[in-house]
């Protein structure tokens, strides 16, 4: 997979150099070019904004800046690629959004600042034939694009094959079944009085298996009952409704 990330502030996105993002380019399983909007502007103020139409507070970032960005970035032409802009205004990001993002062969993400970028940028991307996402990571306001791109590239590129060392993590963590993780435990046994709950010790797959599904069950009632309201009408066998 390759990802484009454009922005004015590219040192925000360092941090995907490092650790199991930086492993995975540089193990060619990941490849991610990021790329200073200023590029595009032809002033010597390099200015990427300017006042909204109608007025109101802020600055709207300038459509000739960015369609020149992403005629070089995402250039017309058949192409498997998604932009991608993340907004306090789109659809929610979600597991389910990451494993469909992890399918493509590029991702484009032009991270906006100030009141956004303007709309006729997105307008006419699609009629370039490029799928459009705008998403919201949650129901806050962020400075910028930028944080949110870090959240979103981790999320999609931990599910890319090889990058994580067991596979079976992303199979089961969080989301994975529809609902939240159960607590973990590592040694010691007992630590500040607080023991290992002895079933996790006792050897027995069948009941360990059925003590996590119960804590998982546990946890999502207690703190996301909506993703218990989500599951489909066969996904709680008996045992399930029990706990
Ligand atoms: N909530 C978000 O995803 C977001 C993106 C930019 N500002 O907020």
């Amino acid at each position: 997979m390759r990802i484009d990330v454009v922005t004015i502030f590219p040192a925000y996105l360092d941090p995907l150099r490092e650790a199991l993002l930086g492993r995975a380019v540089e193990r060619g399983l990941l490849e991610i070019a990021v790329h200073d909007l200023r590029r595009w502007t032809h002033d010597v103020h390099q200015a990427v904004d300017d006042a909204p139409y109608g007025g109101g507070p802020g600055m709207v970032m300038r459509p000739q800046v960015w369609g020149e960005a992403l005629d070089e970035v995402l250039p017309a032409g058949p192409q498997p690629a998604r932009l991608v802009v993340p907004t306090p205004a789109g659809r929610p990001f979600t597991q389910t959004t990451a494993r469909a993002w992890a399918d493509e062969q590029r991702l484009v993400f032009a991270c906006g600042r100030y009141e956004g970028i303007d709309e006729r940028v997105l307008l006419d991307a699609r009629a370039r034939g490029i799928e459009v996402d705008e998403v919201s990571i949650g129901d806050y306001v962020l400075v910028g694009g930028e944080v949110a791109v870090l959240v979103m590239v981790e999320a999609v590129a931990r599910l890319l094959p090889g990058v994580l060392g067991n596979p079976r993590s992303a199979a089961e963590d969080s989301f994975s079944d529809g609902l939240l993780e159960g607590p973990s435990y590592t040694r010691p046994e007992t630590w500040r009085e607080l023991a290992v709950p002895d079933v996790l010790r006792g050897g027995n797959h069948a009941a360990i298996a059925r003590w996590r599904r119960d804590r998982a069950l546990e946890r999502t009632r207690d703190r996301r009952p909506d993703l218990l309201d989500a599951l489909p009408p066969d996904a709680l066998d008996a045992a399930d409704r029990a706990v």
